[in-house]
């Protein structure tokens, strides 16, 4: 390859590897393997060692990828968080290990760990207490989510035991195990919120929630695996004897952990855990090797990313190659359309595939699925697995493209596509089957009106024999007893069973109703925000899109959802059957713990990070007195309570509308001296 040439492709695969890493890193949506990224960024690093020249420091080869957001504070590392070289390949480890024993000699150990797929993150201890959590962000400096950390029970927010420097660092990574992701994905689904990719997505994003309330509900975990302090070589002389101490100290740390004396040993520790790791309840990407002893780390040192006394051998997730038959589109109750591949059936990871994932309309474009295509088909933490790319060479001449219908599927109704948004729908909601089965479904819903003797077939099988047509026809059920004994597998005790569970669904509080109405875009918390703000249906319906979208961490989807709704007349009038059959349409009081009324008829607005509370006690301490929250800043607001790195342009809004600004501090004394 000539100098001009390497230069062209250097510079092209740092663009594709930049643009990787963004959808990788901010966007959360990742549209490559991780093998195919780490070969990409192999062949960069080769060019530059073959051509010095080339070599720019803002390289993706120089760099930790990830991401700092204006969202927290910045807090720089005080020991920068680096990242790890990788390597899927034995003769690479080999390698590794070569060049190990070149530097400090055949003398030393190696701890074998598992490869964590989380997210690092470091925690700063100080007096026995956690002070502070930082994520690795672009490895100098990070965000600070303490708020956030402190929700995770696996982390210790006192140390127990003594022994502990005074001051110290460590370092893990935060998780979610496979059964909670699963868990809470099928819920996001259900509420018509977007669904995460896989786990480590799922906790990423949930460390980087405005919402310490929303974080302490998704369980997550933590594994530790490194010890900073100034005066760590005197309490210990390598990383195993500082593992065992953290232990001791209270910190959840692997015990899948080994010390091997050889590189062979590596590799049956490897070997092993290639098998294991699906019997583990959570994803792993590949083991991590270190160098035990610290002042052989010292020797070692690091390269301008990443340390040279450890290395990660990363597992390449399991692929298979197999027949594309046809897409399936399925229509969801929020009128969403899923494309599915039906594929020739495939052994993968244990469990035959059939189908496979394809997401939207965007994806099968990137993939340039054709008919007849021959595709590679992934396993990753997703519920159902993925189709990650086409085999060209096996690609039959003439082979037509994959059209996305223009049609709903199952009603015939012109899909839409709102603008920025993947996904196609089908707008049809009240005439298309699956809509509205899926809505009757959703309605009875535990987390809805939670009817007892009701289930997902009762609702189907009612709904082809024309005893349903909409939500409120559920109330009419009673009235029709003499058909209903009619039909096969329904005693009379079923039937007064259902009747019962309809009866007491009519008891539901109000915010129970409303997020069982099935609105786009309102699950649970939306709802219960909705309720607690207008505290009557006929508020809502009335309300205009500003005014629903001044109401606290509602945005402008949200609010146009809602309003679209209740524009609708079929739904208006379904409300009123709702009220006819005797439904509550409005909050009942008491809902709120009052503590005093001090902030009554005052408005709020609070933004930044704030010392003593979180966003969301604050929240409540203003509700608690009889305050009100608002979205945003308007000439009705009474005061914007500021914190720490509030954004510049609420703060000029503010000050031009001549609205008070105050402080965390005065604003508890608010609260304090009037009571
Ligand atoms: N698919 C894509 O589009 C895309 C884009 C960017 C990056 N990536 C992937 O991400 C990688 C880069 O990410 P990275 O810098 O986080 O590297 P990495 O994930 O390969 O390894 C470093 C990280 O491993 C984690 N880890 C887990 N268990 C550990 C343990 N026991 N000890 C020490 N560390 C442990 C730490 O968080 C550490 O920061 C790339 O090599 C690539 O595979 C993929
Ligand atoms: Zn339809």
């Amino acid at each position: 390859m000539s100098p001009a040439e390497a230069a062209i492709r250097v510079e092209e695969l740092t663009r594709e590897l930049n643009e990787y890493s963004y959808q990788y890193y901010v966007l959360a949506s990742p549209t490559i393997s991780d093998y195919d990224f780490d070969q990409k960024l192999k062949e960069l690093e080769k060019l530059e060692r073959l051509f010095p020249q080339l070599l720019d420091a803002d390289s993706p080869t120089q760099k930790v990828g990830g991401d700092i957001t204006q969202r927290f504070n910045t807090v720089r590392h005080r020991w920068p968080m680096l990242s790890l070289s990788n390597t899927y390949s034995e003769q690479e480890l080999r390698d590794f290990d070569e060049r190990v024993r070149k530097a400090i000699g055949d003398d030393f150990e190696y701890v074998c760990e598992l490869k964590f797929d989380g997210l690092s993150i470091s925690l700063t201890y100080e007096q026995g207490l956690l002070k502070r959590a930082v994520t690795r962000g672009d490895g100098i400096q990070g965000d600070e989510v303490t708020t956030n950390v402190r929700t995770i029970k696996k982390i210790p927010i006192k140390l127990r035991t003594n022994g502990y420097p005074h001051l110290f660092e460590i370092r893990g990574e935060i998780l979610m195990h496979r059964a909670a992701f699963q868990r809470l994905n099928n819920e996001r689904i259900e509420n018509g919120e977007l669904a995460y990719a896989n786990p480590r997505n799922f906790a990423a994003g949930t460390i980087k929630l405005q919402n310490s309330a929303e974080v302490a509900r998704r369980p997550l975990d933590c594994f530790l695996y490194f010890l900073y302090s100034d005066n760590r070589n005197r309490l210990f002389n390598n990383h195993w004897d500082s593992l065992q101490a953290v232990k001791s100290w209270g910190f959840h740390v692997s015990e899948h952990t080994a010390l091997c004396t050889s590189i062979e040993e590596v590799f049956a520790f490897i070997a092993k855990w290639e098998e294991a790791r699906h019997d583990l309840t959570y994803d792993i990407d590949g083991i991590v090797i270190k160098v035990n002893d610290y002042g052989q780390q010292e020797e070692l040192g690091f390269t301008a990313k990443s340390p040279r006394w450890a290395i990660s051998y990363k597992y390449k997730a399991e692929q298979v190659e197999t027949l594309f038959q046809s897409v399936s589109y399925q229509v969801g109750r929020t009128g969403a359309v899923t494309p599915v591949a039906n594929l020739k059936p495939v052994l993968l990871a244990g469990t035959t595939v059939k189908r496979a994932s394809l997401h939207n309309a965007n994806e099968i474009e990137r993939l340039d699925l054709r008919e007849g295509d021959t595709v590679f088909v992934e396993k990753g933490g997703e519920i159902i697995p993925k189709v990650m790319g086409v085999n060209l060479l096996k690609r039959q001449p003439g082979a037509q493209p994959i059209l996305y219908p223009l049609l709903c599927p199952v009603c015939g109704t012109p899909l839409v596509r709102k603008d920025g948004e993947a996904v196609h729908y089908c707008p049809n909601e009240d005439g298309c089957p699956p809509q509205i089965v899926g809505r009757m479904q959703h309605f009875i819903g535990r987390k809805a009106l939670d009817i007892e003797g009701m289930g997902d077939e009762t609702i189907e099988t009612f709904f082809r024999l024309g005893l349903l047509h909409n939500i409120t026809d559920i109330y009419v059920l009673k009235d029709k007893q003499d058909e209903l004994i009619q039909l096969e597998r329904f005693g009379q005790k079923s039937i007064d069973n259902m009747i019962a569970g309809i009866e007491k669904s009519k008891e539901k509080p109000f915010e129970k109703l409303l997020f069982a109405l099935g609105i786009r875009y309102v699950g649970e918390t939306v709802a219960k925000k909705l309720a607690n703000h207008f505290k009557t249906i006929d508020a809502l319906m009335a309300a205009s899109k500003e005014e629903i979208q001044s109401v606290y961490e509602i945005g402008e989807r949200i609010a146009e959802s809602v309003t679209e709704y209740f524009a609708n007349a079929l739904h208006r009038e379904q409300i009123a059957r709702l009220r006819k059959h005797g439904l509550q349409l409005v909050v009942e009081e008491k809902e709120i713990e009052r503590l005093g009324d001090a902030l009554l008829g005052k408005s709020f607005v609070i933004s930044g990070v704030f010392e003593q509370f979180s966003r969301e006690e604050l929240t409540a301490l203003i509700e608690s007195h009889g305050g009100k929250l608002l979205g945003s800043i308007s000439g009705k607001l009474d005061y914007l309570v500021a914190g720490d790195k509030m954004g510049p342009s609420k703060l000029a809004k503010a000050e031009k509308l001549g609205i008070p600004i105050i402080s965390e501090a005065e604003f508890l004394q608010m609260i304090t001296y009037r009571r």
